[in-house]
């Protein structure tokens, strides 16, 4: 077991267990465990809701009762909003999900409890778990979706995991230009703006410098040192075609 274990108790309604398959699968999490959904296994439209996750759906196991489903792991959170005056380590979802990966590195399995979409998890049923985790909501709108809470939990396990590694970055098509290719760009600018007089007198060098740092601030790549000069000087030269 290398990633922790979403357990569904008692789920209602099919396309959370589908929503719950797809959240999982954009986690990179698999193993799901269903205990006793309501009105049998499987449902209809939970596989149009997982959209291709369906390898989730497919490999879920079932059981009659949480105590059956968490029997082999080692260590169990149970999720839930509403404080149940247990004597347990209460977890927001980020340090539950360091806590997960610490004892799954040690070989441990590890599995989140998550309980019916009206009623939520029973007393009982968080007393089978080592600790509980609860999300820094607004208490005044404290539930969230099924599906929703499993993604939390997901997206907190793969972000310990990944150490939040993303799957692209941005890029730059080439690097910043080199030093000589920019200030013998300056000098080109420069020269031709000399030509058509463009500064006043004394007011050369300050005028100069401004737009070289207009240009250093744009953090120009080779490409776009060519482009640039290309523009200037085609702007240069039909000036001069014009003017024989
Ligand atoms: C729709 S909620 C159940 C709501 C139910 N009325 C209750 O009060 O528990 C379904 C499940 O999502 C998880 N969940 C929802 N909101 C949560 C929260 N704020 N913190 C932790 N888990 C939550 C729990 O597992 C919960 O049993």
């Amino acid at each position: 077991m290398l990633h922790p274990i979403i357990i569904l108790v008692e789920p209602q309604l099919a396309e959370n267990i589908g929503m719950v398959a797809r959240a999982m699968a954009n986690f990179g999490l698999s193993d799901l465990r269903l205990v006793s959904p309501r009105n049998g296994w499987p449902k209809k439209g939970a596989h149009s809701a997982a959209s291709g996750a369906t390898h989730v759906l497919e490999g879920a196991k079932l059981y009659d009762t949480a105590r059956e489903a968490i029997a082999d792991l080692n260590y169990v959170f149970a999720t839930t909003a509403r404080e149940r005056g247990q004597m347990k380590r209460v977890f927001g979802p980020e340090p539950a999900m360091a806590e997960a990966h610490a004892r799954i590195a040690s070989g441990q399995g590890v599995g989140i409890l998550f309980g019916r979409e009206r009623t939520g998890l029973e007393n009982d049923e968080i007393s089978l778990a080592d600790a509980i985790v609860t999300f820094p909501v607004d208490p005044k709108f404290s539930s969230l979706n099924l599906a929703q809470a499993v993604l939390l939990m997901s997206y907190e396990w793969q972000r310990r995991a990944t150490g939040g590694a993303l799957p692209f970055g941005s890029e730059q098509s080439t690097p910043p230009a080199p030093r000589e290719m920019l200030v013998s760009f300056f000098d080109y600018i420069e020269s031709e703006l000399d030509a058509v007089n463009f500064y006043p007198e004394d007011k050369k060098p300050i005028m100069a410098r401004n737009m070289r740092d207009i240009f250093h601030r744009l953090q120009l790549s080779e490409q776009d040192v060519r482009t640039l000069r290309g523009a200037i000087r085609a702007i240069a030269e039909g000036r001069r075609l014009r003017n024989r």
